[in-house]
This record gives C-alpha cells, structure tokens and sequence, in this order.
C-alpha cells in the first residue's frame, strides 16, 4: 500500500528544457555579477567558503567564479553551488523574469493524490529554497500547498542509496510505502535498492531506457494502490 509520493523535478513534473534552455543559462549569465555584488552578505559569503572547500584549494572570487561556471556547464550537483544558483533563480522568479514550468498532467495528479489523503514529497538536486520557488511560482499557481516536505542533496546525492533511507526514516514511512518518480534510472536504481516503489517517468520525446522499472509517459500512467489516474478525455498536453 503506497501511503506516500516522492517526486524528482527536472525532467518529471517539469521539463527537462525548462532547466537547460531556461534555468540554467540564466544563472550562468548572472553568477559572475551575483557574486561581486552579494559575496559579502553572510549568506553567499557562507555559500562561496562552502564551495571553495569543495575545490580544495583557495581560489579568489574570480577563480572560483570560473570554476563554478565550469562545474554549471557540466551540471555538477554541488550542494552549495545548487544553493547559490537558488539565490539567482529568486531574483528572476522574483522579477517576473520566468515562471515554473509543471507539466499540466503532474499538476492535476498531484492535485488528485493530495486531494486522496497521499502524502507528497519532492527530491531533487536543486535547493530546496528553489523547489519552493519553482512550485511557488509555477505556471499553474502556487503548488506549495501540496507538499508535506521537500529534500534535496543535504540527504545524500540522488544515485546514493543511503539518501532514499534517510528521506523514508525522516517521513517516518516505510520504504516500501514509498512510490518513488523519475526520468532518471540511477535514481531509481538507488531508491529501489533502498526498498523504495519507483515509476520512470519517461516522456514521449525522450529515448531512454527505463532501466526495467515500471515506466509512464506522463503522471496519468502512473500506478498507486492499483489505479492509474482517470485522464481526462482531452487531458492532451494544452498547459505544457
Ligand atoms: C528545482 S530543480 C531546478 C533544476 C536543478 O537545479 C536541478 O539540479 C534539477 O535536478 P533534479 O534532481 O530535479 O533532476
Ligand atoms: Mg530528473
């Protein structure tokens, strides 16, 4: 009996190209600045000491910008740098510069499983000030309100098993109860291997395997307790 959903965000409620054509260029064009005006305020100073201790080396600001702007191009899931790219998106969400991209199907899934009595839970490697954000500000309103708690790289890296343990002990639910959602087979593999239920979301244009989990092209493919969601007769992708 599943008694809780637990979802990754890029590439499964919202679009792998959100983040690569919008998210990402956006805090790469803003970080060098960000950081000359902000390195001085406790917060990013703090940030920016974390980073540093994670090159090993002492690196002035102008290094560690290129550095960090190495590690962005090849999408290095650094906790603190995942945590400074956070600060930046707040600035755009924040001027209205982008909103959230949720896939239309995962917002009325959502919507229904939360409705139901499911507990909901987000994992990614993005902060978890910018999973607030990003739901916060979403195309289709503020989803916040459907989410019993958020986790992000603090637990553990998403391919790390010992992180989905983490997640099911501090939900207090056990793994087993937990229905795990992904585009990514590592992760799955990861959650799997820690007792967790998983689904790939594996959308229409994306080719990859699922790795033989249980696959859906969108959350209305997705099993719980038996039931795949009732898609709505034009329930087509319109709000994507
Ligand atoms: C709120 S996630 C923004 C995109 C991001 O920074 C990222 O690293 C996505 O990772 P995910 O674990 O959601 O695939
Ligand atoms: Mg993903």
């Amino acid at each position: 009996m599943i008694q809780a959903i637990l979802t990754d965000i890029e590439g499964t409620l919202s679009s792998l190209s959100f983040t690569r054509e919008v998210l990402f260029p956006y805090a790469a064009r803003r970080l060098p600045d960000f950081v000359r005006e902000n390195g001085r305020e406790p917060e990013v100073k703090r940030l920016l000491a974390d980073v540093r201790a994670y090159a090993g080396r002492s690196l002035d600001d102008e290094a560690l910008i290129e550095r960090m702007l190495a590690w962005m191009e090849v999408d290095q899931k650094i906790t603190p740098l995942k945590a400074l790219q956070g600060l930046i998106w707040e600035e755009g969400f924040g001027r209205g510069d982008f909103t959230g991209h949720v896939h239309a199907d995962a917002v009325d899934c959502l919507r229904r499983w939360h409705d139901s009595g499911m507990a909901l839970y987000v994992f990614s490697s993005g902060s978890v000030h910018t999973q607030q954000m990003l739901l916060g500000h979403s195309q289709a309103g503020d989803l916040r309100p459907l989410f019993t708690d958020h986790f992000d790289t603090r637990v553990g890296g998403k391919k790390q098993i010992a992180a989905y343990k983490t997640i099911a002990e501090r939900i207090a639910i056990p793994p087993g109860r937990i229905l795990f959602l992904s585009d990514t087979v590592d992760e799955l593999d990861a959650a799997g291997s820690a007792g967790l239920r998983t689904t790939c979301i594996r959308r229409a244009d994306d080719p990859r395997d699922a790795g033989g989990h249980p696959c859906a092209t969108d959350f209305y493919g997705v099993e719980v307790n038996g039931d795949p969601s009732v898609r709505p007769v034009e329930a087509d992708h319109a709000g994507d």
